[in-house]
């Protein structure tokens, strides 16, 4: 017997079970239909007599992937899940949940109302809604606290973290897990229960376990969570309704957990983290201005890598690639430096490897001082020191001894790709690979074309990337490419803040209050003050020679602030050097402290330029320095060097701190408005005429013109604007 055409199949099998298949792929989320379709299915299994149990499955070895995210925002129709699975646990047969692939937010909500949980070996459980800005609000806070009690449900709560079906097992998620067809595992034992009393299976009936240490435990816990959560307010929303869990009766408790909800909902925070998801996905649907996309370009197969250089982003690199199952030859020059590095690279794998209770991958690694090495590899990346002559000489070398066909990559978070090509026989072989430091931790990977980079060249250091579990980003060549590119006028205007009257401990305040873990200043610190001086240098900007006057702070026409160069001739390299914008216990240290020398040295620069302070506050400082980089992200767009705002937005959500629940630059932008925007950037380029990055960006201004399209509407826009140049 079976019901086709709904999205939850309904078919008797053994003769007595009535087995609910989800059918919504590819994860077999909660739609409206699928509602409906579990609604109507149970229904039927329970009244008809002739079945004694009931299994609830998914689709294609996957149980649920939760509500359907693209229905959030929509005016949602169709039965709510609470009732659903209300009456699921109601059911007087047992209804036994067979879980393949992924049990995730309502999914897992809907197995925590089935009577048992059964799961495959390779099943990963959780409750993921705090990611998207919400919480579990169909149950999960409460049945979920009941059976694992408070410390273990708070932590997958707030956290959305998923758990191995042998992790499940031991926090009692599941009732058990099988190596075999979960769905057989699960027909047979819900045989084995038929006729028995379903109630002392009823999770909502338990009573929540309490830990004996209670205030201080949800104390502690929501101190935990106000700090890392930088502002987001779903985290904490998770603690209120966990609390609720454990001090209220289970109707009451449901009750605070749908008001939690109805906040969390209906807040800008949830709707920028499920952009952000859906953000983080269309990034891999890359595109580049000659029209060569992601389904059309074939990646080529890469079973041997290398990477020169082992500095701290070559060991990195070397680290994760290793930790894909590749092989790597890793290449340094130096005996020393190589000695160093394959111990530091031979200590991150250790240290990775017993985190995640695997071996570590060391004997994919082969060490060599000679580039000849490199001789067979199908790809290789190049991470010497940021120096184009020193590339341009290692990548002569590399066409000279790999084979044919082989992919050269750059990590340069700066450098010209194109002029790297150039040189190079076969530059559409060439690609940049801007990872970020730590290389084997960070998740983003910028993957930089030029005008020559073939389609499959770049497809196949996207594929490398997202083997690597990065978030890849391909975009087009130019300075800074998109982050750092976006940076500097970020930075330009924190500068300037400082010398018109701010401190770097306001400045870092209003931004870290907005939600970045490190405000400009600290992290300038830990980054070392002296890499962009360096850039500086090579871009003719430093004047040591030029202590005062109006021209001191002139460069190329434009205004220019020297107190980033004038620190680093005092040796004041940041954390490091133990003195930078702040001053630290001791070299290496990594406590900022208020530095009263620095606020002298601030008070004689800006009178001996005869700059007079003034009062600054957290708005000015924000709109200054997030506007400003908004506007180039403008910019980005218009030169196509981003093929859409959503690769912008990941770019900084994954690489440069932006918190995930403002959605990154350029969502913020639609958020606050662009003709709010725009009118902050004419105001202060007013103020401050000799400042370019203020000018707003044509694009902004013709997305005003078009009355402020919706983020996912700007791209008609853009197209229009560039063919029209
Ligand atoms: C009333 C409010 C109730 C809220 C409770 C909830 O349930 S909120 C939703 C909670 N669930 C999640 O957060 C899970 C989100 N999904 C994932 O984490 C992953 O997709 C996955 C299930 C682990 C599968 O990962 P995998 O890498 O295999 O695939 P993709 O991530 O690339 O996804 C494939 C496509 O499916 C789309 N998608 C995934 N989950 C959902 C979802 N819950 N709703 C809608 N769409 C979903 C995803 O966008 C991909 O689509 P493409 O068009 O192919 O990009």
């Amino acid at each position: 017997m079976c019901d086709k055409g709904s999205m939850a199949q309904y078919t008797r099998v053994s003769g007595f079970v009535g087995l609910i298949t989800l059918q919504n792929p590819p994860v077999n989320a909660l739609s409206a239909a699928v509602r409906q379709g579990i609604v109507d299915m149970v229904e039927r299994a329970l009244s008809d007599p002739i079945v004694k149990s009931v299994v609830i499955c998914g689709q294609n070895g996957n149980f649920c992937g939760g509500a359907d995210i693209k229905e959030f925002g929509t005016n949602m129709s169709g039965p709510p899940l609470v009732p659903m699975i209300d009456a699921i646990e109601a059911a007087n047969k047992p209804v036994v949940a067979a879980i393949e692939g992924s049990a995730l937010g309502g999914g897992l909500e809907l197995a925590l109302g089935c009577h048992y949980r059964i799961a495959h070996s390779k099943a990963r459980l959780g409750l993921p809604e705090v990611t998207l800005g919400l919480l579990p609000a169909a149950g999960g806070t409460q049945r979920l606290s009941r059976l694992i009690g408070v410390p273990a449900a708070l932590n997958l709560i707030t956290t959305g973290i998923h758990v191995t079906a042998a992790q499940a097992l031991q926090l009692g998620i599941v009732d058990q897990v099988t190596d075999h067809n979960a769905v057989e595992v699960a027909v047979t034992f819900s045989l084995s229960v038929a006729g028995q009393s379903m109630d002392a299976r009823r999770i909502s009936t338990y009573p929540c376990p309490l830990p004996s240490d209670f205030d201080a435990l949800f104390e502690g816990v929501m101190q935990k969570v106000r700090q890392s959560a930088r502002g987001a307010i779903a985290p904490v929303a998770c603690v209120q309704a966990v609390r609720a869990a454990a001090t209220l009766p289970y109707t009451k408790g449901m009750e605070r957990e749908q008001e939690l909800m109805a906040t969390l909902f209906t807040s800008g925070q949830a709707r920028a983290q499920q952009y952000c998801f859906f953000a983080q996905r269309a990034v891999g649907r890359w595109r580049m201005p000659s029209g060569a996309r992601w389904e059309t370009s074939k990646p080529m197969p890469v079973h041997k890598a290398a990477v020169i250089g082992l500095g701290t982003m070559g060991r990195g690199i070397t680290v994760a690639l290793a930790q894909t199952g590749l092989s790597v030859v890793a290449v340094e020059t130096q005996e020393k430096q190589l000695m160093e590095a394959k111990q530091a690279v031979s200590g991150m794998l250790e240290r990775g490897a017993k985190r995640h209770g695997v071996a570590p991958m060391l004997d994919r690694i082969s060490y060599s001082q000679n580039i000849q090495a490199v001789a067979e590899v199908d790809l290789v990346i190049e991470a010497v020191f940021e120096d184009m002559a020193l590339k341009t000489e290692v990548f002569q070398q590399l066409s000279a001894v790999c084979k044919p066909g082989t992919l050269l990559c750059t990590n340069t978070s700066a450098l010209d790709v194109d002029k790297l090509a150039s040189e190079m026989p076969n530059p559409e072989l060439v690609v940049g690979m801007h990872f970020f430091a730590p290389a084997h931790v960070m998740k983003l990977l910028e993957v930089v074309y030029g005008p020559r980079s073939s389609p499959q060249a770049v497809a196949t250091a996207m594929q490398l990337g997202k083997k690597m579990g990065k978030v890849s980003v391909a975009v087009g060549n130019c300075r800074g490419f998109v982050g750092n590119r976006m940076l500097m006028p970020y930075l330009q205007q924190a500068f300037f803040l400082l010398e018109e009257g701010a401190t770097p401990e306001l400045v870092d305040r209003a931004l870290e209050e907005f939600g970045f873990p490190m405000g400009v200043f600290r992290m300038s610190d830990l980054s070392g003050l002296d890499i962009g001086w360096r850039v500086r240098k090579r871009d003719e900007l430093v004047e040591p020679d030029m202590a005062s006057g109006q021209s001191a702070r002139i460069r190329q026409g434009s205004r220019y602030s020297p107190l980033g160069d004038l620190l680093c001739e005092q040796g004041r390299f940041g954390q490091k050097t133990g003195q930078g914008w702040y001053r630290y216990d001791k070299p290496g240290s990594r406590v900022a402290r208020s530095d009263p020398w620095l606020h002298s040295f601030l008070v004689e620069y800006r009178a001996r330029h005869g700059l007079v302070p003034r009062s600054i506050d957290h708005q000015e400082v924000l709109e200054r320095c997030l506007y400003a980089l908004i506007n180039e992200g403008f910019r980005i767009l218009e030169d196509g060097i981003a093929a859409g705002p959503e690769d912008i937005d990941v770019i900084y959500v994954f690489g440069y701190g932006w918190p995930r629940h403002r959605g990154g630059p350029m969502f913020y932008a639609s958020m606050v408005g662009l003709a709010k925007i725009l009118e902050r950037l004419e105001h202060y380029q007013q103020a401050h005429p000799d400042v370019p990055y203020l000018q707003p960006s044509s694009l902004l201004r013709r997305l005003v013109a078009s009355d402020s399209p919706p983020i996912h509407r700007w791209r008609e826009v853009i197209k229009k604007y560039q063919s029209q140049l």
